[in-house]
This record gives C-alpha cells, sequence and structure tokens, in this order.
C-alpha cells in the first residue's frame, strides 16, 4: 500500500460538520499557531502508541484491565509538579489494588498531558445579568468571567502544547525514575487504610497485598516492572486544527500518527458517523476510543466500529460506555450483544462519571461517589451475565483533597461542596474517593471472577 493509499485525506474533515470548534476571530492567526505547531517535536512516538493498542487489545481479549483517568479539565497552572505527582500517585496507588484483585496487568492512561480543550451544552454563560462565551479549556480560553479572558485565542493552543510537554516529562520522570516503586505504592495505600477512619474497611485486602508482597521477596523475585511502569497519555480529540498539526507520518511504517498523545477520544457530543471528529480519528493509527450515551443503538455501535476499525485491528477501537447509574443496566446489554455478535475485537470501559452529574442546591456541579460505584457495578453485572470482559474504568479525579463530589468514606456532603470547589468543568473525586473507589471496584472484580 502506497503512503498516500494508507493515511487517505487527512483533511478531509474539512469540509463535514465539526461540532464544539472554537470561532478564531483571526483566520491568519490560527493559521500560523497551526503552522507552528506543526513543527514542534512529538510529544509521543508511534512505537509506544503501537504498545497501547497491543495492551488494548489483551484488555479485548480479557487478559487486561485499563484505569484511565485524570482531571475533567486541565488547566494551564495545574500543570506543576506537585499536581501531577498528587495525580500520578493517586492513579498509581489506585492501579496496585486493582492489578491484586484483577490478577491481570493493569493498563495507566492518564487524561493527563493534553486535556485542555472542553465541549459545552451552551455556546454562553450568564452570571448577574451578564453573557459571556462559554469556558472551554484552557486551550481556547481563560475561565475568569471577564471578556478579555474569554475571548478565543489561539496561542493558548501553543501553550497547551507545552503544558502537555511539561507534564508528560514529569510523568515520565516519575514513572520510570522509582517514584512508582510497586513497594513504595503499597506503602502509601497502607498509610491510608491505616491512618484514615475510611480506609480501615479495606484493611483485609491489603493485608493480603502485604503477604503477597512478603511471599515475593522471599522467593527474590525482583524484576524491573517492580521499579517503574509504563505510563500512557490521552485527551479528547476535540480541537481539530490542534491535533491535525500534531499529526506526522511515522517514518518507519509510513503511517500517520497524532503524536498528541498515545490514546484520543471522541466525545459524546462530536460522534456523528458523518462529522468531522470521526473522519478525522479514521485515518490516523493510535489506538482510539468513543464515548457511548444512553442513546446509542447496537447499530450506532457497529457503524462506528466499521467507520474507525474496518480492519478490525485489535487494540484499535475502545467503547467508553457513559450510561448513568440508572441506566446501565438496560442500555449497556443490546450494545455488547451485538458487537460481541459481530465478532469486532473491542475493549470496553466504563466512565461512571458522565452520566451520573447533577446541580446541588448550591449551584455546583456534583457527583455522588454512590452513583459513580453503582454504575460500576452495574457494569460488571452485564459483563458477568453475558460472559463479556469488563475491561476498565474512566474516571475524573485529582490527587488533591477538593470537595467536588459528595459521599465517600470522608462523608462528604452537599453542603461542604464550597469548602474546596477548584475543578474548571465537571466534579473530580478527591484522593480519598478515588482509592475508596479502587478499593470498592477490587471487591467487585473478585465477586465477578
Ligand atoms: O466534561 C464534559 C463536558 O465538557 C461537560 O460535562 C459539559 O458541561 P456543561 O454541561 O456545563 O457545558
Ligand atoms: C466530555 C466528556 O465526556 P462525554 O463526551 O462522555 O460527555 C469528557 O470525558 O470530558
Amino acid at each position: 500500500m502506497s503512503t498516500s493509499a494508507a493515511t487517505g485525506d487527512l483533511d478531509a474533515w474539512r469540509s463535514l460538520p465539526a461540532l464544539q470548534q472554537p470561532e478564531w476571530d483571526d483566520p491568519d492567526e490560527i493559521r500560523a499557531v497551526a503552522a507552528e505547531l506543526a513543527n514542534q517535536p512529538p510529544l509521543v512516538f508511534a512505537g509506544e502508541c503501537d504498545q497501547l493498542k497491543a495492551q488494548l487489545a489483551d484488555v479485548a481479549r480479557g487478559e487486561a484491565f485499563v484505569l484511565q483517568g485524570g482531571d475533567c479539565a486541565e488547566t494551564f497552572d495545574g500543570s506543576n509538579a506537585d499536581a501531577v505527582k498528587n495525580k500520578l500517585k493517586t492513579l498509581l496507588q489506585m492501579a496496585v489494588v486493582l492489578t491484586y484483585a484483577a490478577s491481570v496487568p493493569v493498563v495507566k492512561i492518564g487524561r493527563m498531558a493534553g486535556q485542555f480543550a472542553k465541549p459545552r451544552s451552551k455556546p454562553a454563560e450568564v452570571r448577574g445579568g451578564v453573557e459571556l462565551p462559554a469556558y472551554r479549556g484552557d486551550a481556547v480560553n481563560g475561565f475568569a468571567f471577564d471578556a478579555e479572558s474569554r475571548r478565543n485565542d489561539p496561542h493558548r493552543l501553543l501553550k497547551a502544547y507545552h503544558c502537555s510537554a511539561v507534564t508528560l516529562n514529569l510523568c515520565r520522570a516519575f514513572t520510570k525514575g522509582g517514584y512508582a516503586d510497586l513497594r513504595q505504592v503499597h506503602a502509601w495505600n497502607r498509610d491510608f487504610v491505616q491512618q484514615s477512619p475510611a480506609g480501615r474497611r479495606y484493611e483485609q485486602l491489603a493485608a493480603e497485598i502485604d503477604r503477597a508482597l512478603t511471599f515475593m521477596k522471599a522467593c527474590g523475585a525482583n524484576p524491573d516492572e517492580f521499579h517503574g511502569v509504563e505510563f500512557y497519555s490521552s485527551h479528547e480529540a476535540l480541537l481539530l486544527e490542534y491535533e491535525r498539526a500534531l499529526t506526522r507520518i511515522d517514518h518507519l511504517s509510513g503511517l500517520p500518527y497524532d503524536v498528541s498523545a498515545h490514546f484520543l477520544w471522541i466525545g459524546e457530543r462530536t460522534r456523528q458517523l458523518d462529522g468531522a471528529h470521526v473522519e478525522f480519528l479514521r485515518h490516523i493509527r493510535n489506538p482510539i476510543g468513543v464515548k457511548l450515551g444512553p442513546a446509542t443503538s447496537a447499530d450506532d455501535a457497529l457503524a462506528l466500529i466499521n467507520r474507525l476499525n474496518p480492519e478490525r485491528e485489535p487494540g484499535r477501537l475502545t467503547f467508553i460506555t457513559r450510561m448513568g447509574a440508572g441506566r446501565i443496566r438496560e442500555a449497556l446489554p443490546p450494545l455488547i450483544e451485538k458487537v460481541h455478535q459481530s465478532g469486532a475485537p473491542v475493549a470496553w470501559i466504563c466512565d461512571p462519571m458522565h452520566g451520573n452529574t447533577f446541580e446541588a442546591p448550591s449551584g455546583h456541579k456534583t457527583r455522588r461517589l454512590d452513583d459513580v460505584l453503582d454504575e460500576v457495578a452495574g457494569f460488571f453485572e452485564v459483563h458477568q451475565a453475558l460472559g463479556t470482559h469488563p475491561g476498565g474504568i474512566h474516571i475524573e479525579f485529582t490527587g488533591d483533597d477538593v470537595t467536588e463530589c459528595v459521599g465517600g468514606g470522608q462523608g462528604l456532603a452537599e453542603g461542604d461542596l464550597h469548602q474546596r470547589y477548584e475543578t474548571a468543568c465537571d466534579p473530580r473525586l478527591n484522593r480519598g474517593q478515588s482509592l475508596d473507589l479502587a478499593f470498592m471496584v477490587a471487591e467487585l472484580y473478585r465477586k465477578s471472577a
């Protein structure tokens, strides 16, 4: 196959409807920014994307589990060492618990190092009678509610690229430089279990992991995998000018890869079969995901497979379902059944966040940890009933002690939300709630085994 036949038309999306794209005031300015981005070094390499694809193929076969998570919206201010370290630490802690419980490798994917753009329900926001454009993520405009900040500024795309580079560099250093040592990470979990009243109920599981580690040490096992982990980056491929500018032809294979992240997904609002996002992502060779909400039909899912993975390449396509706790048990089975019957290799991941958002009386957008957990429980139940593999979870969390979601071992109530509500978009689980979730999912995993 010639390169041009293999790559198809990477610009065909330009003639199709592209939802959720910012309008830029000056076409010359965005063209200049895109040209500058196209000149920047890649953030990830094609070989790394292929490696992740192979691991996602394992997930589709039931031989691995995905833990994907991070901020709803990363911010430029949040691209600092402490915030990144705390997030990574929490992700690693969750991964150890899940690895033990699932007894399969856990593929660790950050919603990090590129998650700077947001689709919005409404194009404008009104506060105190003043209407301004909605905040669309730091890659597009500013969070502050004033006209200058809310102006779309294409130079922010360059800053998003640089913040992604800084974040990914930190993640690579932390995960390869000893910070991710298995015994160290388990010691942090031990602290959580011992020091927080919330964590004590997980004493038994933590003690089992202790014994397993002691046993391995006694056997003399000390593989490289104990000292460092593979970490992958991901974000929603929302801003097509940005993603296109960071798409390169891999010199080894002659195929196009979007080098802005290892894994890209298409959101629930932009997954139209004849839309620009599906058209663009069908040409890149990264592993990709599509979010599926409760209105998705089995035929929609099959059509997406035919469009995005016509060759049925294992690991290429992941469906990230976000049905809501009240809907998952009826909405998910028809999708899985038909896809399974088709024989297409798909990894199924549960996003238990986006179908469970509501507004508290204080006006804060929030989520109940109980709903999040119920959706994950429904996900496991459905897969168990159908004999298919619950392939992973996709969550919005932070390593800090924010007060954005209610419930969990710390007993956060709606009245507490104002205390530390810091998200730039949707509510995230805090550190304790994330660890709660990991231990609870571990219990579910073991029950379903
Ligand atoms: O993260 C997902 C969406 O961007 C978010 O839920 C949209 O929020 P909105 O309904 O406040 O626009
Ligand atoms: C917008 C998001 O989700 P969804 O497309 O599922 O609404 C998201 O994950 O940030």
